[in-house]
């Protein structure tokens, strides 16, 4: 081989010898706010066998002929409230995300975004990666805590389109980042801001939950879990237990603001059917702190990094009606990380890691 036919190799191949790829995923948000694209998302999203996790036939009746069906419409109106002119936030952080976190590693990294549901696919981001040969991809979920429902799911999907490829980079999966430093401090700090202009009585963590059967298949030694207060310690045995990481979670958020015990609870929020859901539930927790005369509440929500649906919409509005409903005055939502500078550090960090 000469070295001209050596310099007439394909550009795209040539810059990319050497680069890693990042793939950013987020959980993935209709097109549109219109009802049939909402329907289409929650029909993808709903299928995964790792969000509803039952066998496929009972699965598709449900997604298919009931959940999607009826909820879609009622979704979509909430979807139209939350829409910017730029489209869905989630997706609109993403990517500005996308960009920054491409500044601020240089080009020896490509970054891109997908989505685990909907666009831009996972399935695409990879085969353009594919394109451009590169030698090892770096895979991170947008979920702090692990739960099989998202982190899982993002592996089984980036796993499913590479078993068939001839050449396989070097690969990384970011499972977790709930106690990176910077990403305690995304949350800290707006809520030091909001502290500092107004007295709050109470502090409440609300994550999304997860079914309560779902915590017990992950559980390795099938007998470890109960659901109860063994999630209030994160350990080697329990570290996937998602009850026990969202635990953990509030439990660094209260040493950086330096809360006092008492005066903060950990809940769960956004169930979908009759099955029992991680518990405290939300809504159960917010109706019982104004009954018990709680008048302001600054609220969080740790377990998503771009504000979305589930924040703004059910913790910012819902919540707040919810409160204020049962004789509380005050509510704050504090802000998620979205396209922040902090947020873009902590993903530079987790790709810099090895
Ligand atoms: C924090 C991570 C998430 C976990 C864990 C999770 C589990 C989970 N979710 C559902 C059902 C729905 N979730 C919906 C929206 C939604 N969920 C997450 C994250 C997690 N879900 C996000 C970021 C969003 C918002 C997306 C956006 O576009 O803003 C919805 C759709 C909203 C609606 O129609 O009300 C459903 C439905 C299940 C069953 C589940 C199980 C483990
Ligand atoms: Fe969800
Ligand atoms: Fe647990």
């Amino acid at each position: 081989m000469t070295t001209d036919s050596l310099t007439s190799t394909s550009p795209a191949l040539h810059t990319s010898i050497g680069k890693t790829g990042v793939l950013i995923v987020n959980l993935g948000t209709p097109d549109s706010p219109n009802t049939p694209d909402v329907r289409k998302y929650l029909r993808e999203f709903l299928m995964d066998g790792r969000v509803i996790d039952i066998p496929f036939i009972p699965r598709w009746m449900l997604v298919n002929l009931i959940i999607a069906p009826f909820r879609a419409p009622k979704s979509a109106k909430i979807y139209k409230e939350l829409w910017t002119e730029d489209g869905s936030p989630l997706k609109t952080y993403g990517y500005s995300v996308e960009k920054m976190l491409q500044q601020m590693l240089g080009d020896q990294y490509v970054v891109k975004l997908a989505m685990r549901y909907q666009s831009p696919g996972i399935e695409d981001g990879l085969k353009e990666f594919q394109q451009m040969g590169l030698s090892s991809l770096t895979v991170i979920p947008f979920f702090p805590q692990y739960a099989s429902a998202t982190t899982g799911s993002v592996y089984e999907e980036v796993m499913r389109v590479l078993k068939g490829w001839q050449i396989m980079p070097e690969l990384r999966f970011v499972n977790r980042f709930l106690d990176h430093p910077k990403f305690i401090e995304g949350f800290a700090r707006p809520a030091r801001k909001y502290m500092a202009e107004h007295t709050y009585d109470h502090f409440l963590f609300s994550y999304h939950g997860v079914p309560e059967r779902q915590i017990r298949k992950g559980d390795p030694t099938k007998a470890q879990c109960k659901l109860g207060s063994c999630c209030d310690t994160l350990n080697q045995h329990n570290q996937f237990c998602y009850r026990a990481q969202c635990f953990e979670t509030t439990r660094l958020l209260v040493k950086a603001l330096d809360l006092k015990e008492g005066t903060y609870t950990t809940c769960f929020q956004s169930r979908l059917g009759s099955d029992p859901w991680i518990k405290p539930y939300s809504d159960d927790v917010i109706k019982d702190l104004a009954k018990r005369g709680v008048k302001s509440v600054l609220a969080f929500s740790p377990a998503f990094v771009s504000d979305c649906l589930e924040t703004t919409i059910e913790v910012g509005d819902e919540y707040r009606e919810l409160f204020e409903e049962n004789g509380g005055e005050h509510w704050q939502l504090v802000e998620s990380l979205n396209d922040s500078q902090l947020w873009v550090e902590v993903l530079a960090d987790l790709v810099q890691k090895n």
